[in-house]
């Protein structure tokens, strides 16, 4: 009897013991309209919690219909995938020819032994190692196409997942709404599970189906009783197991959830490791994880008892049925109706059979992991589709309004002031929650933008690429126009800022101050599309790409010091690059104003009536040059020095130079150079050079880098909102930054608190508690700050 291939076929399947991370709330939440509203289409949106409560799902219709909605989609869209899966269901229908041939083989082979027929005997051991030469790599192929159909299957709909988690902010809205914990764990461990396991199970199914064919077959003209046994026997075990494993599901859902809650505290602790340390919080960490651990424990010693139970069951399932065959058919043997063989040959039919229909029993684990991961992944999947939707939703009533790219519907609607509102104030209205529609976010369309900056190039000589500011030209059209807003903070339903009117044209510039909590941050996130819930309109002529938002705390990205500098923008360029679309000046000098160098491949392109403004990446000097402007200079030759002792290191070692012909001839002469003066291979190596920033960079030099982005981002941003950027800097160097950005032409939205900054700013918007828990606003021009910057002069 051989085993060895049904064996290698059924481990294909394995019990699924995924982790999980942390839940973000108890609660989940889910969008709907609530009762306010003429029809239930005008009604406002709102988030409100789920009725289904956590945990899996065990209907099973809800299972299948996740099953189907996440598993069709590549089967469908990939043609040559169904081509490889032919392939593999071929190999699978290849292993069962294969089962039967040994089935015969077998019966042969032992029939000969017992009787003792030496010439046959070896005849049979012949053909029986050739059926092994000839059928185990049938089975081995058949299980290597069959994972890597599944690793392409999973890199596929990774790679779907993440193009609709990162794109329109979705990811952020998810967060936003605690609607599913974890994306992290359900886009990379969830995926790669059911990608393996739904293919494994499908094709296990279909050998099964054929496999009880071909066996039933043999079995039924040995015996039909024995046929009979048997069907008695599975079906009763099926039903036994079933009931015996139920609570697996549950087990395993909940082993995955506490296995996340504990990695994802000890992520904490390596991302907060020097707050931790300060606050001396070792213990409390601790005490934490090891809760976390007893959690993860104590469910898996339930999940251990289940299995336990259940392996009992299965175990004796599997061992009695060994004798059932033998004993059945053992009276015709001694009639001298059979051969021995016979005997043999319906044993591993039985055993096939007995596979085939007690799949249930045996994969019960398997099925109750993956009904987990089906349950994980579907929720998450119909989350990001509902999102996408509510954010389709709010882009469409946004473009039923005006259109910001509207040159008409813009200049009807700039204020008679052509700038800043005035000394105009608000906020005291009454707002009902319920009466809140959303609020309307309009952004120029990248067309338009690109139009415009070529009309704007052509009238202006652009080979310069001066700024409006600096030319002294000002649009009088609003770059940013806001229409009584208001701003709810989501879920809680908290209304901020009340019926806010705000015009701000290009080259202009905003500061909002009022005191911690007031909704200075929340106006910022409205305005660039964080936040919809309120309403108002909000127009902004530029594309939404064009606006940049500087933190307090920047978010710091892994790789190297060019990366930071260039993020966000640093794939869009490379891109670019690659695709060959960007300018042949890739090395500006690096005297050369970072503001002006920003516009000038996009204004003087023949092309640049497209969609896609063409833009180049920064050079290495035009970098260079932006770190020494906000400051950071001293990290560039920090870095060049530390390269430089590298490479010395290396050649000490090995005998032979690393260093390149141009790099600096001592050692260590990299830490006294100017980084403008440092051989372009220094540079190049401190750009490349990679940390961890985050923690190897003061909050202040993480805010410096923050500002170079902003000056290198290609191309230009036409609105900078800066959110207390310059909180963790000293007053001379908050003084420069703001200087340099006013010259570059960039309109911008300052949030702080320094009664200094006023100096930088041409309008002013103060909020101020009204006494009854709401906030009043007013918006007033400052007219010294704009003598001030413009006598300072252009900065280097
Ligand atoms: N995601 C959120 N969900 C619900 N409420 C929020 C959320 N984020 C902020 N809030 C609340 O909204 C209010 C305004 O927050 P915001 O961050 O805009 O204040 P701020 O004026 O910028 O304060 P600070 O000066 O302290 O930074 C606060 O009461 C805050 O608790």
């Amino acid at each position: 009897m051989l085993l060895l291939p049904q064996k290698a076929l059924r481990s294909s399947v394995q019990p699924i013991r995924a982790t999980r991370p942390l839940r973000l709330a108890q609660k989940t939440w889910r969008w709907s309209r609530t009762s306010a509203g003429a029809t239930k289409q005008s009604a406002p949106l709102a988030l409100v919690p789920k009725k289904k409560p956590d945990g899996p799902s065990t209907d099973l219709g809800v299972i299948l219909g996740r099953l189907s909605q996440l598993a069709l989609p590549y089967w469908q869209e990939e043609k040559s995938a169904r081509w490889k899966l032919a392939g593999v269901v071929g190999l699978t229908l290849a292993t069962t020819g294969v089962s039967v041939v040994f089935n015969f083989l077998g019966r042969d082979f032992f029939t000969a032994l017992s009787d003792k027929n030496e010439t046959a005997f070896y005849s049979q051991l012949v053909k029986y190692l050739g059926g092994f030469a000839l059928g185990i790599p049938v089975f081995v192929f058949k299980s290597y196409f069959q994972s890597k159909l599944a690793l392409e299957w999973r890199q596929w709909m990774t790679e779907r997942l993440l193009a609709e988690y990162l794109s329109d902010r979705t990811f952020y809205g998810l967060q936003q709404s605690a609607e599913v914990d974890n994306p992290d764990q359900r886009i990379s461990s969830d995926v790669a599970n059911f990608t393996d396991t739904a293919l494994g199970l499908s094709l296990t199914l279909l050998n099964a189906a054929i496999d009880l064919v071909s066996f039933s077959g043999i079995l039924f003209t040995i015996y039909p009783p024995l046929f009979a046994a048997l069907v008695v026997y599975s079906v009763g075990g099926t039903a036994a197991s079933v009931a015996l494993g139920k609570n697996l599901v549950t087990l395993n859902f909940n082993q995955e959830a506490r296995e996340a809650d504990f990695r994802y505290g000890l992520v904490r602790v390596r991302e907060n490791a020097e707050s931790i340390a300060f606050y001396g919080g070792d213990q409390d960490e601790r005490a934490l994880l090891k809760l976390r651990l007893q959690a993860a424990v104590e469910n898996y010693l339930g999940l251990l008892t289940a299995s336990r139970n259940l392996d009992f069951f299965t175990s004796f399932y599997r061992y009695l049925i060994q004798l059932l065959p033998a004993a059945v058919v053992a009276p015709l043997f001694f009639q001298g109706k059979i051969d021995f063989g016979v005997i043999n040959q319906s044993q591993s039919a039985f055993n096939h059979i007995l596979n085939d229909v007690s799949l249930v029993i045996y994969q019960i684990e398997a099925l109750a992991g993956f009904s987990a991961v089906v349950d994980r992944l579907g929720e998450f999947d119909e989350a990001v589709a509902t999102r996408r939707s509510q954010q389709q939703q709010l882009a469409e009533r946004a473009k039923a309004g005006a259109p910001a790219d509207s040159d008409d519907a813009a200049a009807a609607a700039t204020s008679s002031s052509g700038g800043v509102t005035p000394a105009v104030v608000g906020g005291d209205d009454e707002t009902s929650l319920a009466a809140l529609p959303g609020i309307e976010l309009r952004f120029q369309a990248a067309a338009a933008a690109a139009a415009a900056a070529a009309t704007a190039g052509t009238a202006t000589a652009s080979t310069s690429g001066s700024s409006s500011s600096s030319s002294g030209h000002h649009d009088a059209r609003p770059l940013l126009q806001v229409r009584d807003l208001t701003v709810a903070t989501p879920r809680g339903r908290n209304v901020l800022l009340r019926g806010l009117d705000l015009d701000l044209t290009p080259g202009q510039s905003l500061l909002v101050m009022g005191p911690s909590g007031a909704g200075k941050t929340s106006l910022l996130r409205a305005v660039a599309g964080l936040w919809s819930d309120g309403r108002g309109a909000i127009d902004v002529r530029a594309p939404r790409d064009d606006v940049m938002f500087l933190p307090q705390r920047p978010y710091m990205v892994l790789g190297s010091l060019r990366d930071q500098a260039l993020y966000p923008r640093r794939h869009t360029q490379q891109h670019d690059d690659a695709t060959g679309t960007a300018s042949a000046s890739a090395s500006a000098p690096a005297s050369e104003s970072p503001a002006a160098s920003t516009s000038a491949s996009a204004a003087s392109s023949p092309s640049s009536q497209a969609a896609a403004p063409l833009v180049r990446p920064p050079s290495d000097s035009e970098i260079l040059a932006v770190l020494e402007l906000v400051q950071l200079g001293h990290l560039v030759t920090r870095y060049a020095a530390g390269a430089e002792e590298e490479a010395a290191g290396s050649s000490n070692g090995n005998g032979a130079s690393t260093t390149s012909s141009s790099a600096p001839a001592s050692r260590g002469s990299a830490a006294h150079a100017s980084p403008s003066a440092l051989p372009p291979a220094a540079a190049k190596a401190a750009l490349d050079t990679t940390a961890d920033w985050a923690a190897s960079l003061s909050l202040g030099e993480q805010q410096r880098l923050g500002w170079a982005r902003l000056l290198l981002a290609r191309p230009r941003p036409a609105l900078a909102l800066l959110d207390e950027a310059t909180s963790a800097l000293d007053q001379e160097t908050e003084a420069r930054l703001y200087k340099v950005l006013a010259q570059s032409g960039i309109s911008y939205v300052s949030v702080g608190h320094r009664s200094t900054l006023r100096d930088f700013h041409s309008a002013l918007l103060q909020l101020r508690p009204d006494g009854a828990g709401g906030v009043t606003w007013e918006v007033r021009p400052l007219e010294a700050a704009a003598a001030q910057v413009a006598a300072a002069g252009p900065q280097q």
